[in-house]
């Protein structure tokens, strides 16, 4: 068997046309595009390359776009600061902090600091135990576990009934998408077992599953024999396991490898998702997603 593959890259195209077509319908209506600001602290290499994504793709969709770079030696209280600068702007819709923050700087705290409508990563405990209680119905959901389910559901990957294995207990992607998947509702109502590097037998669990969700941040991680014939196999990781220069810029290039055994999945596996160009996609697709609708919710609270 060779697996379809799904690909973030094509589906975005699709989600972004949509949150475009929202954007001009908002600038009509309330004479602004929804505005988004991403807040970096530092200059980690990584956060710095998704950052800058997430501007672009802000850029193309027509929103307006707001960058706070700042020092890694600032204090948590001019951060917080900052968040409440923007918490009280009128023309910003949505704050992202990238994470992960020195370590100086409480995350927690600087999470609670957000104002939960403005709250597009779905990170502060109000949306946490939004999702909890309301799943799908919640207003924002985290934009990683929603990229999933619509890779799940753009492909009619069969969820209700099927048995779920989630490798990872993340805050950002084990947790929410395990819940997510529990919740009532055709687009979900799975049977979920979330294991994790203390679990024993892995390979084990991994092997009943319907739908293997891997975000464990461990390359190759999963091997062909963890995977059911005819699975899909959803693969969250984003490893950088090299670098090499481009031959036609000259600039350096990340080598990106999954979670998952690539290769050798594709032939057991009945969908997987290649990284790059997989779930990571749809993350920002749905932080465009969330923008809008934090646009929407503060017109109509
Ligand atoms: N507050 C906050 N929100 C986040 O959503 C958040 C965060 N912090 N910290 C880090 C993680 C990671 N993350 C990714 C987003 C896009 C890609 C992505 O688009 N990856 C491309 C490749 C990108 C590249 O070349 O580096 C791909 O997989 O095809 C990956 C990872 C968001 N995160």
């Amino acid at each position: 068997m060779t697996a379809k593959i799904i690909r973030g890259t094509d589906l975005r195209e699709a989600l972004l046309d949509e949150v475009a077509v929202d954007v001009l319908r908002m600038k009509e209506q309330y004479g602004r595009p929804p505005g988004l600001v991403t807040i970096l602290v530092g200059e980690n290499p990584a956060s710095l390359s998704y950052v800058s994504l997430k501007i672009k793709t802000a850029h193309r969709v027509g929103f307006k776009e707001v960058q706070e770079n700042l020092p890694e030696n600032i204090s948590e209280n001019e951060l917080l600061e900052c968040i409440k600068k923007y918490n009280n702007d009128e023309t910003i819709d949505g704050i992202l902090v990238q994470l992960p923050l020195p370590g100086h700087i409480n995350e927690g705290k600087v999470i609670e600091t957000i104002d939960p409508v403005k709250d597009v990563d779905a990170f502060h405990p109000v949306n946490v135990g939004r999702l909890m209680q309301e799943g799908a119905a919640a207003p924002f959901l985290p934009c990683t576990p929603a990229g999933i389910m619509e890779m799940l559901i753009r492909s009619e990957v069969p969820v209700a009934g099927a048995e779920v294995v989630v490798v990872g207990r993340s805050n950002i992607v084990g947790k929410p998408i395990a819940n997510l998947l529990l919740q009532k509702g055709a687009a979900a109502n799975a049977t979920v077992t979330v294991v994790h590097t203390g679990t024993r037998n892995i390979a084990e669990h991994c092997l009943r599953a319907d739908i293997l969700i891997v975000a464990a941040g461990v390359p190759n991680l999963v091997r062909p024999e963890w995977i059911k014939a005819g699975a899909c196999v959803i693969d969250v990781g984003v490893n950088r396991v090299g670098e090499s220069v481009s031959a036609v810029t000259g600039k350096k290039i990340a080598l990106l490898r999954g979670d998952v055994d690539y290769d050798a999945a594709l032939e057991v596996a009945g969908w997987i998702t290649p990284v790059p160009g997989g779930v990571g996609p749809m993350t920002i697709a749905m932080l465009m997603k969330n923008t809008v609708k934090a646009m929407k919710l503060r017109r109509t609270s």
